[in-house]
C-alpha cells in the first residue's frame, strides 16, 4: 500500500479578520493510506432560497432534530443537554401523539421490548416513529430489545398481576397447562429443564426478590413451593433460584442467548430497519459476533448497531471482550440485580461505564431510575441522586422502562431526566473535570491513532479556548464518536451523510447529529454549513468553532464570519 497522508493543524479565520491566519504547525507525515476517501454526494432536495436580503443559500440537505435545535436556541451552546435519553414505548405511549410528546420532551431513542406485545404492535410503533421523523423533523432512533431466553413465568392469561400470600403453596410447572382450565396457584415456566435444575430447599426469586418462595417438593415436572416473601406476581416475571446464598447456574446457563423466537424478532427488526438491536442476557462476545455476521449477510451495508445488555452474571467475566465487539452497552440493572447481590450493582455500573469510555463505545444506564414515577408525579430524592450519579459518571444515555411504557407520568419522568442531566452536566463543567489524558489509545492502526490524537487535541483546545462548538464532518461517525469520548465542554455538531448514521450518533454523549451532504473541499463545506446554520439562527457571527473532519486530517479554529 502506498500513498501520502496530510496532517495540517491550522488556525484559519475563514473570512474573519479578528483571527489572523496563523498556521500552528503544518507537518507532512507520510503514512500509508489504505484507500482514498471519497464522498458520495447524494440527492439535492430543493433549489436555492433567499436566507437574508441579498444572500442566496442552498436550502438543502441540513437535517437536525428540531427539539435539539430549539434547545440550542433557547439555552445556548453550553446548556444544551449532553446526556441522551432512551424511552421504552409501551401501552401508555404507543399512539402517534404520545410518541410525539416524548420526542418533544427530548427522547433521543425509542425502545421496543420484544418481551411484550405482538410483532404487529411493534411494527406500528416503529412506523409511527419513522413517520414522526419524516413529517415533523425529529431524528429519533429506534432500538429493538430481544426477549432472550432466561427463565420466566408465563403471561398469567394476560391478567395484570396476581397476589401470592405468605405461606401459600404454589406450583411451578413445565407441563403444558391448558390456560383457561389452569388450576389455581399454578404458574407455567418457559424452560423445560427447570424442574431438573432446582432442588428441595432452593429459594425461588421472582423479579429478583419482589416475591420469594422456597422449594418444598418436586413431583415430576411440578415444583411445589411455599411463599416466604409475599407480593405481586407480574406477567412474564423473571425467575432465578438460589442455593446457599449463590445463584444456581446449571443447565439453565446453557440456554441460548438468542432463542429461536429472538431470531424471528431480529429478522423483523432488520426488515423494519431499526437502528439498534439490544441483545438481552449476553454471556460472551461470541453471540455478538454471530449476530453481526448474520446481519451483514441478511442486509449488506446495514448500519444496525448491536447493543450488548449487561444483565447476566456470566457476562461479568467477559466484560471487556463483549464491549469491544459491540457497538454499545446497556447496564440492565433490573435483571442484573436479580443475578448478583444488589450491593454489587453500582460497582458493575461504574466499571462498565469506565470500560465503555476507554473502548469508545456508548453506554446506557437502565432500569428503575425513576421507578416511583410509575405511580407518582414526582420522584423520590434517592431516585434523583441515582440519576445524578449516572450523569456524573458521564454515561452516554439514561433509559426509562416502565416509567414511560406503562406509568402514569411518562412526560414528567422524561422532564426529570432532562433537568437533572442539565444540572449535573453544568456542575461537572464548573468543577473542571478534564481527564482526556487518562484515556488510552484505542486505535489499532497508525492512521486511526492520528485521528484519535487529533480528536483528543481538538477537545482539549475547545475547552481551553472556551469554544462555542466543535464541528465534525464524518462519513462513518467514527471521528464524531472519538470526540464524544472526550466529553468536551461544548456541544459537538456532527455532520454525517446519511440519516441512519445521524440517528445512530443520537445515542452518543454530547453529539448533535446533522444530516448533510458534504464534499472533499473543506472550505466549501464550511462556508455552506455556516450559511445554513446562520440562516436557522443556530450559530452567529463571532462564535468560535473548532473544526475537524475525517475528509482531511486537520484542526481549524474559526470565528464564524
Ligand atoms: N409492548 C408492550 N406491550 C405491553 N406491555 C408492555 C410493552 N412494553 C412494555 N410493557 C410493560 O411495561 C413494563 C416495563 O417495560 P420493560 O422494562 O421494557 O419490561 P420488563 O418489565 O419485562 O423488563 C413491562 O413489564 C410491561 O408491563
Ligand atoms: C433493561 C433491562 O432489560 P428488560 O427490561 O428487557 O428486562 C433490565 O433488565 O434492566
Ligand atoms: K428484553
Ligand atoms: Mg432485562
Amino acid at each position: 500500500m502506498s500513498g501520502s497522508f496530510r496532517c495540517s493543524i491550522s488556525l484559519s479565520p475563514l473570512h474573519s479578520n479578528e483571527f489572523p491566519r496563523i498556521p500552528v504547525t503544518k507537518p507532512h507525515i507520510h503514512v500509508p493510506v489504505p484507500k482514498p476517501m471519497t464522498v458520495a454526494l447524494s440527492k439535492v432536495v430543493s433549489p436555492l432560497r433567499v436566507a437574508a436580503p441579498g444572500v442566496m443559500i442552498e436550502a438543502v440537505g441540513l437535517e437536525v432534530d428540531r427539539v435539539t435545535e430549539a434547545e440550542l436556541k433557547e439555552n445556548g451552546f453550553r446548556s444544551t443537554r449532553k446526556t441522551k435519553i432512551v424511552c421504552t414505548i409501551g401501552p401508555r405511549t404507543c399512539e402517534f401523539e404520545e410518541i410525539e410528546a416524548l420526542a418533544v420532551g427530548g427522547m433521543n431513542v425509542a425502545r421496543v421490548n420484544m418481551c411484550h406485545g405482538t410483532r404487529e404492535w411493534h411494527r406500528d410503533v416503529i412506523r409511527r416513529v419513522r413517520q414522526l421523523n419524516e413529517e415533523k423533523g425529529f431524528a429519533v432512533a429506534v432500538m429493538m430489545d430481544t426477549e432472550g431466553s432466561e427463565i420466566h413465568m408465563d403471561d398469567l392469561n394476560d391478567v395484570e398481576s396476581t397476589k401470592a400470600n405468605d405461606g401459600q403453596i404454589w406450583t411451578f410447572t413445565v407441563r403444558a397447562v391448558d390456560q383457561p382450565s389452569r388450576p389455581e396457584r399454578t404458574i407455567t415456566v418457559n424452560y423445560d429443564g427447570f424442574a431438573e435444575d432446582v432442588k428441595v430447599g432452593d429459594e425461588l426469586l421472582v423479579d429478583g426478590g419482589m416475591v420469594t418462595f422456597v422449594v418444598i417438593e418436586k413431583i415430576g415436572p411440578d415444583v411445589i413451593c411455599r411463599c416466604t416473601d409475599p407480593g405481586l406476581l407480574l406477567p412474564r416475571a423473571n425467575l432465578t433460584f438460589w442455593r446457599n446464598g449463590s445463584l444456581v447456574r446449571e443447565r439453565n446457563a446453557m440456554l441460548p442467548t438468542i432463542s429461536s423466537k429472538d431470531w424471528l424478532d431480529i429478522d423483523f427488526g432488520i426488515e423494519e430497519g431499526v437502528d439498534f438491536i439490544a441483545v438481552s442476557f449476553v454471556k460472551s462476545a461470541e453471540v455478538i459476533k454471530t449476530l453481526k455476521s448474520y446481519i451483514i449477510d441478511r442486509s449488506p451495508g446495514s448500519q444496525i448497531g448491536i447493543i450488548a445488555k449487561i444483565e447476566s452474571i456470566d457476562s461479568l467475566k467477559n466484560l471487556e471482550e463483549i464491549i469491544q465487539v459491540s457497538d454499545g452497552t446497556m447496564v440492565a440493572r433490573g435483571d442484573l440485580g436479580a443475578q448478583i447481590p444488589l450491593e454489587q450493582v453500582p460497582s458493575v455500573q461504574h466499571e462498565v461505564i469506565q470500560l465503555c469510555r476507554q473502548l469508545n463505545k456508548p453506554v446506557i444506564v437502565a432500569s428503575q431510575l425513576l421507578e416511583s414515577m410509575i405511580e407518582y408525579p414526582i420522584p423520590t430524592r434517592a431516585e434523583v441522586a441515582d440519576v445524578s450519579e449516572a450523569v456524573g459518571q458521564q454515561a452516554d444515555a439514561l433509559m426509562l422502562s416502565s416509567e414511560s411504557a406503562m406509568g402514569q407520568y411518562p412526560e414528567k419522568a422524561l422532564a426529570v431526566l432532562r433537568s437533572v442531566s442539565l444540572r449535573i452536566e453544568k456542575c461537572r463543567r464548573e468543577e473542571k473535570h478534564w481527564d482526556v489524558t487518562d484515556l488510552h489509545i484505542v486505535s489499532s492502526s497508525k492512521l486511526d491513532e492520528i485521528s484519535e490524537e487529533i480528536c483528543n487535541t481538538t477537545s482539549r483546545m475547545a475547552n481551553k479556548l472556551k469554544a462555542d462548538a466543535i464541528f465534525v464532518y464524518t462519513k462513518t461517525g467514527q471521528t464524531a464518536s472519538l470526540l464524544s469520548r472526550n466529553r468536551p465542554d461544548c456541544p459537538i455538531f456532527a455532520f454525517a451523510p446519511s440519516t441512519s448514521i445521524q440517528r445512530c450518533l443520537n445515542l452518543k454523549w454530547g453529539l448533535i447529529p446533522f444530516r448533510l451532504d458534504f464534499s472533499d473541499d473543506m472550505e466549501s463545506n464550511l462556508n455552506r454549513t455556516f450559511s445554513l446554520l446562520k440562516a436557522r439562527a443556530m450559530i452567529k457571527s463571532g462564535d468560535l468553532i473548532i473544526v475537524v473532519s475525517d475528509v482531511m486530517q486537520s484542526i481549524q479554529a474559526i470565528k464564524v464570519p
